[in-house]
């Protein structure tokens, strides 16, 4: 392997191991994961078109992300201070706000997709 191949490997390596910490230090994100195994798993049993699934796996994607990106911005603020700042609390609250925004999307766009196929389902 080549050392640009290596270190396209390496750079795999260390996005793993910030999932791996983002997942194991927020109890949000475990959530959210469950959440999402369940929703794929109910949207599985109900036969859903691929652009359906699409469509979910897309949203359950950016959710995740979205927590991610939250919990690495929570750990530069702290690292950053220790100490109460006005703008350490905005920078926090307005990054839980997009998780919140999008996640409020998220539960639209669920409720969307499952109606025509739960319908279908129970009736
Ligand atoms: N250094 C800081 N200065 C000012 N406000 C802060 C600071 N750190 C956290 N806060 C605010 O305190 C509240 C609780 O924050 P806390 O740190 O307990 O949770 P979090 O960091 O947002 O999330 P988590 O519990 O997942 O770490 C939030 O409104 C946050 O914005």
């Amino acid at each position: 392997m080549g050392p640009s191949a290596r270190r396209f490997v390496r750079s795999f390596g260390y996005a793993w191991e910030g999932i791996k910490a983002a997942v194991s230090g927020e109890q949000n994100i475990k959530i959210h994961l469950g959440v999402g195994c369940f929703v794929l798993l109910a949207a599985y049993a109900l036969h859903f078109s691929a652009e359906r699934f699409a469509i979910l796996l897309l949203v359950i994607g950016a959710v995740i992300c979205l927590e991610i990106m939250n919990t690495a911005l929570e750990r530069v603020v702290d690292l950053v201070t220790d100490d109460f700042h006005p703008l350490a609390k905005q920078a926090k609250d307005m990054a839980a706000g997009a998780v919140l925004v999008f996640s409020v999307i998220a539960v639209i766009i669920g409720l969307l997709l499952f109606f025509k196929p739960a319908l279908h389902y129970f009736s």
